[in-house]
């Protein structure tokens, strides 16, 4: 029983219970209750998810009980037949069945008592099939129901949700919540189960044989409860204050173990086995402080039950041998007794489980509290009713006097950007880092709305185009690239799942991407790793590059989508691409400048402001900030302006 107590609690520790209590901070909404601040949670999602499956969880309720009831029936034919085959203390009756229909020979009705304890324990057992299949039949559609159902909730929120959650809550939510629920649903509901249709048969039972008896074995019940309820209230701060430090220590491991680069150029091995020791000798505390409770709580039951036993055993012994003590009256034979006393020790198993099933349905509480959470966010950037489709788009893109803060931040990032590009126009986005480039091109694909002015496209503003037509048109290659655990032809058909092999291969050309590709041991079939980490950052950005090519979109944004390659190979690629482009609106933002030095127009920001604009012969003649860069890059020191001669001016 202990292993698995302790088991349960350990999967209690797992790094959900971070979360207990904590609802996901989304960084931007501030306008939903705070989690359990939800009427009935649990029943919400039960009812929500689990409608459609509701006969099945209804037939495992009623195949648990009958279950539960029939394993105990026993008992009573064991008492039974005592008194009726070796005391002769009463005449052979069965409840419910009428005496014509019995056999009045003791063989037969021997027989018929052997032979109804069998079949009610096959009867039990088949039951409990029913209520395990049923059960978890419900608890796994549900489980599968609710996770879908919270993924697509969040697959539907703006980036700037994900930008505020740690991954590892979501995760949390999707995994373990859900997994949470599940449990509660297979075993915890089977265990309260158990609990009250022990209780409710045996009390029953019980004061049918022996009304007087029965008060006096039944008076453990009440105790029991007290006690468990006390149980829960001592251990359940201190189960709070390990999931805190099991957040830490794994916030700790995590950090050690995601920077082991860093801490291994640095030699910092033993100051983090330190950290690590301290994080983790934190949580022994607290969990021996959790464990000395809950070690005490069982003895305690145990006690409660063996007195129970001990006083009806006493008591019922007492009036066999000596007729009814004290104020009782009612008649007692031997075998009422020993079924009293069989009955008294079955109270103990379900007993000790309240305490485990009051724990389990507020974790399952607070985990549905969380989804409910979750399913509540509606998405800040929501399709207008009448979005229209981007349809064939010649690429003109406006900016007119574009303001934008990013959400729960004070500053703006862009201030009053106006500018317009002719269709098939390549514009540079240049400046200094931080300059709000970035944030200008993530505008002109929605990922966040701007705070004033409008950002155009053909002359549709982008807030009344459907999200699919917009980011369709749009060939995205980020700063970062994100590359999906697969192989290469995968990732590059993430673009475009009907593109075939040919397709695959002719956008990996363009990318630069094909020789590398072919040397690798399995060519476009070779797995690269989580995030692609078996690839080096240049080869990253290949791949991205081709996954946005395959999509042959007509407008492209490229966001420093060749900073990793080499010179040689980024003037391939620029080749290639000016080939491509050539008649599509494309943005590249880049810091090395030769490679938007032949842009139709290069935009020049600094400070979230459009400075400068013009193409690179205008902006040299200019003077300005470009002009600035550009002596930087090409490296005539001694044009270096004042703003970039020491670390301090830059500041
Ligand atoms: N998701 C975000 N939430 C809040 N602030 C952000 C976010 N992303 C960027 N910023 C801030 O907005 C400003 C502009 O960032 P942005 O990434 O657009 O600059 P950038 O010009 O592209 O810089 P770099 O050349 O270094 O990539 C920076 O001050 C940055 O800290």
């Amino acid at each position: 029983m202990c292993h698995r107590v302790s088991l349960n609690v350990r999967r209690r520790y797992l790094p959900r219970d971070v979360l207990v209590g904590r609802r996901l901070r989304g960084g931007v909404r501030d306008d939903t209750p705070e989690s359990g601040d939800y009427d009935a949670p649990l029943r919400r999602v039960l009812l929500t998810y689990g409608r459609s499956h509701l006969p099945a969880f209804l037939l495992g309720g009623v195949a648990s009980a009958c279950s539960i009831a029939l394993e105990l029936l026993p008992s009573y034919l064991l008492g039974l037949a005592i008194d009726v085959f070796f005391t002769d203390a009463r005449p052979f009756a069965l409840p419910l069945v009428p005496d014509a229909w019995l056999p009045t020979a003791v063989r037969a009705q021997f027989g018929l008592l052997v032979g109804v304890a069998f079949a009610c324990y096959l009867g039990a057992a088949g039951l409990a099939w029913i209520n395990s299949w049923a059960w978890n039949h419900f608890a796994q559609h549900l489980q599968h129901a609710v996770r879908t159902a919270a993924y697509r909730t969040m697959q539907d929120l703006e980036l700037a949700f994900f930008e505020g959650t740690q991954t590892g809550e979501l995760m949390s939510v999707l995994n373990n919540d859900v997994n949470q629920l599940e449990e509660f649903l297979t075993t915890s509901l089977h265990n309260a189960m158990r609990i009250v249709t022990r209780v409710v048969v045996i009390g029953a039972i019980m004061l049918w044989l022996n009304w007087q008896l029965a008060l006096v074995s039944l008076a453990v019940v009440p105790i029991l409860v007290a006690v468990s309820v006390v149980f829960v209230r001592r251990i359940q701060p201190k189960y709070g204050a390990v999931r805190e430090q099991v957040g830490s220590l794994n916030a700790r491991l995590e950090n050690n173990l995601g920077g082991i680069e860093t801490v291994k150029a640095y030699t910092n091995e033993a100051f983090e086995n330190d950290r690590v020791a301290s994080a983790s000798g934190s949580y022994l505390d607290r969990q021996w402080d959790a464990i000395r409770v809950r070690i005490a709580f069982f003895p305690v039951v145990r006690a409660i039950t063996a007195t129970g036993y001990t006083v009806t055993f006493l008591l019922g012994g007492w009036w066999v041998l000596f007729g009814p003590p004290f104020v009782f009256t009612e008649p007692l034979s031997a075998g009422v007794l020993v079924t009293f006393l069989l009955y008294s020790r079955r109270f103990r198993y379900p007993m000790r489980r309240v305490g485990e099933v009051l724990d389990d349905y507020q974790y399952a509480s607070a985990a549905a509290a969380r989804i409910v959470d979750v399913e509540e966010r509606r998405p800040r950037l929501p399709e207008v009713d009448d979005a229209v489709d981007l349809v064939d788009p010649e690429g003109r893109v406006t900016y007119e006097h574009v303001s934008f803060a990013y959400p729960g931040s004070d500053g703006r990032v862009l201030e009053d950007v106006s500018f317009a590009v002719a269709p098939g126009d390549f514009v540079g986005v240049v400046g200094p880092t931080g300059a709000g480039k970035t944030t200008l091109l993530k505008l002109l694909l929605r990922f966040y709305e701007v705070d004033a002015g409008a950002v155009r496209i053909d002359g549709h503003d982008v807030r009344d185009l459907t999200r699919t037509s917009l980011r369709d048109a749009i060939g995205y290659v980020s700063q970062e690239p994100y590359l999906f655990h697969g192989t290469v032809a995968e990732n590059i058909r993430y673009g475009r799942e009907d593109a075939d092999r040919a397709a695959v291969v002719e956008a990996a050309k363009r990318a630069g991407a094909h020789e590398f590709v072919t040397d690798l041991p399995d060519g476009y079939d070779t797995v690269v790793g989580e995030r692609g980490v078996k690839l080096s950052g240049g080869q990253r950005q290949r791949l991205a590059i081709a996954r946005a090519l395959v999509t042959d979109p007509e407008l492209f944004v490229l966001d420093e989508a060749t900073s990793h390659v080499d010179n040689e190979t980024e003037t391939v690629i620029r080749r290639q691409l000016a080939e491509l482009t050539a008649d599509r609106t494309t943005f590249a933002i880049a810091h090395r400048l030769s490679t938007v030095r032949d842009a139709d127009t290069i935009l020049v920001f600094d400070d979230g402001q459009l400075v400068e604009h013009g193409t690179h012969e205008e902006l040299l003649a200019q003077d300005g900030l470009y002009a600035d860069l550009w002596a930087v890059q090409v490296g005539s020191v001694e044009d270096l302006p004042a703003r970039f001669a020491s670390p301090e001016a830059m500041d």
